[in-house]
């Protein structure tokens, strides 16, 4: 089996901070509990705070948290780490998941593999590794994704038309219902549902794949990562770009969406037992 890149793994962890999935008041008990556990294992732990503010108690605010501690959990679905991951980036702290939600695709660890995991944790037997995010800017805002940007139609009766260039340069014109750029680890996601391929998380390239394209003959590109690309809308309706399916921004008709791959990488801790195509087996269903 193929090692993958790590990371330095943390050095004496003496703390963490914990981020729960919004609007679900019933994690109090599993918040306490995983408090607890931590604990018991000498690791202090401290609330975002509106996590905290929709369980009755206290928290920071996810910037003094990330200052805070020596490390993330995000506790929920595979939404709520991708807002970790995008909201601490720039804090460069790695995060674990805790799998609450249905498919649970990036989160990795179950409540069930909790306890023996932070026993690993404080033997250093877990690993850290390092993937892509993609930088973008429309007009003055700038985002970064963990999984993709997607740029798309504002109404779903009209289709839009995007001129996408490479370092300046024109490459493909862009007529259907949209485009999406992925990072490797969002290979699986919408990326996945519109025929795009499954690339390696830790594969060095991006991926920009049409939306229902007009022509039979357009395809999903896989990037080299030094590519800066530029969408310009052509469309007089404007369009719509979405950042891991959550933040959302009006694009109006000349204007471009600029992106590259990101300078810095998340981290994402992971059990040392964990392996890609296994969890591409269990949860894509696999040779099943
Ligand atoms: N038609 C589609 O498949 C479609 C449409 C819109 C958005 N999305 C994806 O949903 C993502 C946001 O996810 P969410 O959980 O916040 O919203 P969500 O709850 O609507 O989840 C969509 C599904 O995608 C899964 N998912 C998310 N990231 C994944 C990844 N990297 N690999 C495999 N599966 C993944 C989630 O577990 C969930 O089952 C967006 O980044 C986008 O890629 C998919
Ligand atoms: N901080 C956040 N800001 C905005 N939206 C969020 C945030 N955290 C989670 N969400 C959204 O809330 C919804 C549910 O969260 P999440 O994905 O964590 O749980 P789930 O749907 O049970 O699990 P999964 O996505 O693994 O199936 C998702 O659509 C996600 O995009």
């Amino acid at each position: 089996m193929r090692i993958e890149k790590n990371s330095e793994l943390l050095t004496n962890i003496k703390s963490a901070g914990i981020i729960l999935k919004p609007s679900s008041p019933e994690l109090k008990d599993i918040y306490l509990k995983i408090k607890t556990l931590f604990e018991e294992a000498n690791i202090n732990i401290y609330l975002e705070d509106n996590s905290a503010n929709m369980i009755s108690l206290n928290g920071y605010s996810l910037d003094e948290l990330c200052q805070k501690v020596d490390f993330l959990i995000s506790v929920g679905g595979d939404g709520t780490l991708l807002s970790v991951v995008r909201k601490s980036f720039k804090f460069d702290k790695a995060v674990l998941g805790i799998n609450l939600g249905t498919l649970g695709f990036l989160t990795d660890i179950s409540m069930e593999q909790l306890p023996d995991f932070i026993k690993d944790l404080k033997k250093g037997i877990y690993k850290i590794d390092n993937r892509m995010m993609v930088e973008g800017s429309v007009n003055l805002n700038k985002f970064v994704a963990f999984n993709d940007i997607v740029i798309s139609r504002k109404s779903i009766s009209s289709m839009i038309k995007i001129a996408g260039k490479i370092d300046g340069k024109h490459f493909n014109s862009y007529y259907g219902d949209g485009v999406i750029i992925s990072t490797p680890t969002g290979s699986t996601a919408y990326n996945l549902s519109v025929g795009g391929p499954i690339v390696y998380p830790l594969t060095e390239a991006f991926i920009v794949t049409p939306v229902a394209p007009h022509s039979l003959t357009q395809r999903p590109l896989v990037m080299p990562v030094d590519f800066e690309i530029e969408f310009k809308i052509i469309d007089n309706q404007g369009a719509v770009v979405i950042v891991d399916g959550q933040d959302i921004y009006e694009v109006e008709q000349n204007q471009s969406i600029k992106i590259k791959i990101a300078k810095q990488k998340a981290k994402m801790i992971h059990r040392i037992q964990r392996d890609y195509f296994e969890v591409l087996n269990e949860k894509l269903r696999w040779g099943n």
